[in-house]
């Protein structure tokens, strides 16, 4: 994006009086408020190329008459072009952070690091705003954002995780799901997991924690090479929706960026459409569909041990000759034989297993879908059988 004053949203109360976003908010008893995570995958490092329109997406959120009051808290200073010019301030050499107004109701907040402190520092403006949109540099990896509104008792209890968006520009995925090793965009080593195999990209690790993809530029690939970049995202992540745009314009922020509820629901339509679209055009990471037969009690605990063992210990009981295991996304619907339905929730070795008030067994089936890396299908299936027999014969004896 050319940095042009004609770009700059149109910000109001620079300053000086207190706004509306300084009221402090006395009331413990204020539902929480949901936050989407925005990444977008990074250009190629040695081309020069244009980022793929994370600020065109950002700008037409920021200046659209929604009727939002959405605070966004932008990562990277001095990054994303005209939107932060005018909010970034220095003090000594250190910068700090920054509220706005904006025209259309929404805040705005810049933060030179993590966006923790961010939300630590914007939660003090509770009832200023129902949304947060918190945009992550290029380089995040959403799997190490998203369990701290799980893990983190602070921040858990005033905000919830809606979802994650991933940005792709449509000409140069493909390049970025292919870069070299070594190269220093290539993730090669994040704590605690086991990186033997082919290695993860960035974009892989943003496609496959994605809850919604944004395909954007399509403007500039033709139909054909279009169908080829929406396979390639479907194979690693058959879970997300995937829409395609052209300057960021999405027909609606609702569903697509904002009230995503994708940690907070597991609907059977996401499942289904999940086992029907994985295909294995990615070597490294791809999506696996479990079904499972209507559990017993002794099936739910055997669940959960399994579940303990691959995504704690990345460790997949009767297969443990395979190594590399490394979960992404779990999602769920597991029937018991009394009739409930629990849903299954994870990121990374985070999971969750609650009731579905609304669920009834006998009118669907049981399935967990999950997404990561060297996941095989047969493999897991006969591991968590082998695994819910035994539980049983140790039961019955
Ligand atoms: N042809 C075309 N150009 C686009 C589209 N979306 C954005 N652009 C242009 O691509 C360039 C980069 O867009 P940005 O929105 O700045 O991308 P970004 O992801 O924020 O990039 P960084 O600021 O480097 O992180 C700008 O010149 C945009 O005008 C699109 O759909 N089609």
């Amino acid at each position: 994006m050319e940095d042009s004053d004609d770009e700059v949203p149109d910000l109001v109360d620079e300053g000086g009086a207190p706004s509306s976003i300084d009221a402090q908010v006395d009331d413990e008893n204020l539902p929480k408020v949901p936050i989407t995570i925005i990444t977008v995958t990074r250009r190629y490092k040695s081309a020069g190329y244009l980022g793929a329109g994370k600020s065109t997406l950002l700008q037409h959120i920021l200046t659209a008459q929604h009727f939002k009051k959405i605070a966004v808290i932008l990562n990277e200073f001095g990054d994303t072009a005209s939107l932060e010019k005018p909010i970034s301030i220095s003090q000594g050499s250190t910068q700090v952070s920054e509220w706005l107004n904006l025209a259309n109701g929404c805040i705005c907040c810049s933060v030179k690091d993590t966006g923790v402190a961010a939300l630590e520092s914007l939660m003090e403006r509770r009832g200023a705003f129902d949304y947060i949109l918190l945009e992550t540099t290029g380089l995040a990896d959403p799997g190490n954002i998203a369990p701290i509104f799980w893990l983190d008792d602070a921040l858990g209890s005033s905000i919830y995780l809606d979802g994650i968006v991933t940005m792709v520009d449509a000409k140069n995925l493909l390049r970025e799901l292919h870069q070299p090793v070594g190269d220093e965009e290539v993730v090669d080593e994040h704590q605690g997991h086991d990186h033997t195999g082919p290695k993860l990209s960035v974009a892989h690790l943003q496609i496959s924690h994605a809850d919604v993809v944004i395909v954007n530029k399509t403007d500039l690939v033709s139909p054909a090479e279009l169908v080829v970049v929406e396979e390639r995202v479907r194979s690693i992540n058959s879970l997300a929706r995937v829409h395609k745009t052209t300057h960021g314009i999405v027909p609606s922020l609702s569903g697509l960026v904002l009230d995503l509820a994708a940690y907070s629901s597991v609907t059977s339509d996401s499942l289904d459409f999940a086992a029907k679209g994985h295909s294995h055009l990615d070597s490294s990471i791809g999506t696996v569909t479990v079904t499972l037969p209507p559990l017993y009690e002794a099936g739910l605990v055997a669940l959960d041990k399994w579940l303990r063992a691959v995504l704690w210990d990345s460790r997949l009981p009767g297969h443990e000759n395979i190594t590399g295991w490394e979960m992404h996304r779990t999602k769920g619907r597991v029937g018991t034989t009394d009739g409930k339905v629990k849903m299954l929730q994870g990121v990374r070795e985070i999971f969750d297993l609650i009731d579905d008030p609304e669920g009834d067994a006998a009118e669907e089936g049981s399935r967990i879908v999950f997404i990561g890396k060297h996941v095989g299908g047969s493999e897991i299936v006969e591991s968590f059988q082998r695994s819910l027999d035994a539980s049983l014969a140790q039961q019955s004896s």
